[in-house]
């Protein structure tokens, strides 16, 4: 029973401050993370976060997206070591609450061809569940077949992951309570992007990955049903509830 959850980068960082961490709300999620995992709601849990202020800032100074790629290994290094940094963060907040958690850095197991499709190694990601531990990818960059190194969100990692390890829940969570329709309520359920096109946007702060409508995008793609919610429904979903909005 394999759960994935995304920490959205907008959630555990300040978006529009350069490298700086919303520490209040990582803890928070730090904790129901660990009192899911000792109640036994979870089990096999993988974490994925994205990239908020550290990721996307140095991405858009760079100018590389998930589709344009750079060849220059300072602004490479830049938005690696950065994702580095803030997946140090959170490892260490998880551990100061006993949860088990291991890095993966995604930049060292996938690439894409040319296509930009993308090949992501898991089988290390699936020993360590196997093995108690909760390892934390990370939105990251990745080397890309004729573009030299393009952006890898984590919201793209959470479908590749969810099917090679043919997950049961997956959740994200942003700084929204939900996907939100014109009138600005939570949408609680989409099963066709069509139906909602209209009110996804791209993401109100410096974001190079798209933003909800790629997010909606990508879930919906999935086998299995994935939600969309806020800080606040952690505990919710994690507890095997209904949670924000349920896609698919
Ligand atoms: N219809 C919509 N419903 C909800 N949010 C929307 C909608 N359209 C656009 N958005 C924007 O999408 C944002 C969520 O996407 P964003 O990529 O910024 O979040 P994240 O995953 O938490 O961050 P990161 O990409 O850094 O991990 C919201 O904060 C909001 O600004
Ligand atoms: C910008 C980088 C490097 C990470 C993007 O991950 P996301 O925040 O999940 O879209």
């Amino acid at each position: 029973m394999v759960t994935i959850v995304k920490l959205g980068g907008s959630v555990i960082t300040e978006k529009d401050r350069p490298e700086t961490l919303d520490g209040e709300a990582l803890a928070a999620l730090a904790e129901a993370i660990a009192a899911a995992l000792d109640d036994g709601a979870v089990e096999d849990l993988v974490v994925v976060h994205g990239g908020g202020s550290f990721g996307h800032h140095h991405a858009a100074e760079h100018g590389v997206s998930a589709s344009e790629g750079i060849r220059d290994v300072g602004g490479i290094m830049a938005v690696h070591g950065a994702m580095k940094t803030l997946n140090q963060f959170v490892l260490s907040r998880l551990d100061s609450e006993n949860v088990p958690a291991v890095p993966v850095h995604p930049f060292s197991a996938a690439a894409r061809d040319a296509d930009g499709d993308l090949t992501l190694m898991t089988e290390q990601v699936a020993t360590m569940v196997d093995e108690g531990f909760v390892p934390v990818l990370h939105g990251d960059g990745v080397v890309h077949a004729g573009e030299g190194v393009t952006v890898l969100s984590g919201d793209e990692l959470v479908t590749e992951l969810a099917s090679a390890l043919d997950a049961d829940r997956v959740g994200l969570c942003s700084t929204v309570p939900g996907v939100l329709d014109g009138d600005d309520e939570v949408i609680p359920h989409i099963d066709d992007f069509d139906e909602v096109a209209d009110a996804l946007g791209a993401s109100d702060s410096t974001d190079v990955t798209g933003g909800m409508a790629a997010k909606v995008r990508e879930l919906l793609a999935l086998g299995s049903p994935a939600y969309v919610f806020g800080p606040d429904a952690v505990g919710t979903f994690l507890a095997g509830g209904d949670a924000g909005t349920r896609i698919g």
